[in-house]
């Protein structure tokens, strides 16, 4: 039985004194696998469908209700900005993750400290969506956010006619001014650091009042799926946005179109669960995983088979079959992989590569260094600290599989680490996550789920990872 904070009617997850903060409980002793899985697993949903619903939802002609949205860190900061700036967003109903919510847009108003936290979601949507409001706005997140980068959006802003404060750091803090309009028109930006910087501008483009065409500069653009699914969502809501050529925009002005939608589950944050077949052997099934999207983890029906898993679709569900596993002796191939596209699946890949049978490399993915933390850093440290030989590549890293040992794995804030080290340690005895917690960036059950639903274990202690029961 899955243990939710939602249980308690009285809780109210938007409330400023209930925003998630990583725990400090302790270390968390990562379960190891003992045999084959045969685990069927629903997830909560999309972080970045939820956001972008979120963001359109403000600026829409009407109403709209999300329906299953993701209710973690990263939604709950995302909200609480948007009721800063003047919506009002209510829980209606009651999922098995959560309230759905519905938006009402109102008069976009500055006067507002947004607290993104360590969202990139938040830290690259809400500025652009913030130069529509009328007064100063400043935004601030963790200290982790602050080594995010922010200059794109800085820049761009002021190429957009906006007034904006900073240090001239190209991080957080900042501030800027709204005048209540935005002109738009054209402008050039270098997204090479984040696709977010393209997906914020493209979101509340509609609403400028020439529009905008945006055209990118810089030599490569990651995460091309997210700024698809930012296309996929404005045109759902009605407003013309064209691609001409690679790395150009236009988004025609017009009104952003009020609507009911369904999130889908989060097929990034599936990556772990189902990674977690190829180590301990046996079938993971995740219901639910719609039949067409714009989310990068779909890749994962083509990547996992690359290492030795089974991959099939029935009845709505993606079922992995690691057949006996890395655990049960399974041989599982490294595999040379371009991850430009999907970049956020890295850290749970790389877990995997770690305890292949042979190298792997995978490159594509040098902009990991300006997410949550530095990933790939973050990822060498971790598994050489077990014993692994992973090297930093300039756009990569190199991993050669080595005898691995207990330890304790550190998640740097980032959700993804965190996970990343519960799937060595279904392969390796003695692993400790140092703050599982970490995880309710974007997914607060995951340590229940990952002890129970996928491995049919009783969790230790009742997990609450938002501290709210
Ligand atoms: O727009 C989005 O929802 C996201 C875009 C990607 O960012 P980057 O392009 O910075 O990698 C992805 O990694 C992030 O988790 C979510
Ligand atoms: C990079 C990520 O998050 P963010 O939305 O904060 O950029 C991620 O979730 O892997």
């Amino acid at each position: 039985m899955l243990i939710s904070k939602y249980s308690n009617p009285e809780f109210d997850p938007y409330e400023s004194d209930s925003l998630v903060e990583p725990g400090d409980d302790g270390p968390w002793e990562a379960p190891t696998a003992s045999g084959p899985l045969a685990a069927t697993l629903s997830l909560p949903g999309s972080k970045s469908l939820t956001n972008r619903e979120l963001v359109l939802s403000a600026i829409s002609d009407g109403a709209s209700t999300l329906r299953a949205p993701l209710h973690s860190r990263d939604s709950t900061l995302m909200v609480q900005a948007l009721r800063g700036l003047g919506t009002i967003v209510e829980e209606v109903g009651a999922g098995p993750y959560g309230p759905d919510l519905l938006i009402t847009p109102g008069e976009l108003t500055g006067g507002t400290s947004i607290d993104c936290g360590l969202a990139g979601t938040v830290m690259r949507f809400i500025p652009p969506l913030a130069a529509l409001a009328l007064g100063p706005v400043s935004f601030d997140g963790d200290e982790a956010a602050r080594r995010r980068p922010m200059r794109t959006t800085v820049d761009s802003l002021r190429h957009l006619g906006i007034d904006v404060n900073d240090d001239g750091r190209g991080t957080l803090p900042f501030s800027l001014y709204g005048t209540g309009e935005v002109e738009g028109g054209e402008i050039a930006i270098d997204a090479s650091a984040s696709s977010q910087f393209v997906s914020g501008l493209l979101l509340v483009a509609a609403r400028f009042r020439r529009g905008l065409t945006l055209v990118h500069t810089g030599d490569t653009l990651p995460s091309m799926p997210h700024i698809e699914m930012t296309i996929a969502t404005l045109r759902e809501r009605g407003v013309e946005v064209e691609s001409p050529e690679p790395g150009r925009w236009v988004v025609a002005p017009g009104p952003i179109r009020a609507r009911s939608v369904d999130i889908e589950p989060d097929l990034s944050n599936a990556a772990p669960f189902l990674v977690a077949a190829l180590v301990a052997g046996g079938t993971v099934t995740i219901e639910g995983w719609p039949d067409a999207t714009t989310q990068v983890g779909a890749h994962l029906e083509q990547i996992l088979p690359r290492f030795g898993a089974k991959v099939t679709r029935s009845g709505g569900a993606l079922t992995v079959d690691g057949g006996a596993g890395i655990i049960g002796g399974a041989q599982v191939p490294g595999i040379e992989l371009d991850l430009s596209e999907g970049g956020e699946l890295g850290p749970a890949l790389v877990a995997l590569a770690a305890l292949a049978d042979g190298p792997s490399r995978v490159t594509g993915i040098g902009h990991l260094r300006g997410h949550e933390t530095d990933r790939l850093a973050a990822l060498a440290a971790e598994i050489n600290g077990l014993g692994g030989a992973v090297t930093e590549l300039p756009d990569g890293l190199l991993i050669e599989p080595r005898p691995l040992h207990g330890g304790l794995w550190h998640s740097y804030e980032d959700h993804r680490m965190a996970t990343a080290g519960a799937i060595i340690g279904l392969g390796v005895q003695g692993v400790l996550i140092d703050d599982i917690a970490t995880t309710a960036k974007t997914l607060p059950q995951f340590a229940e789920l990952w002890t129970g639903p996928l491995l049919g274990r009783a969790p230790a202690v009742a997990s609450d990872p938002l501290g709210l029961l």
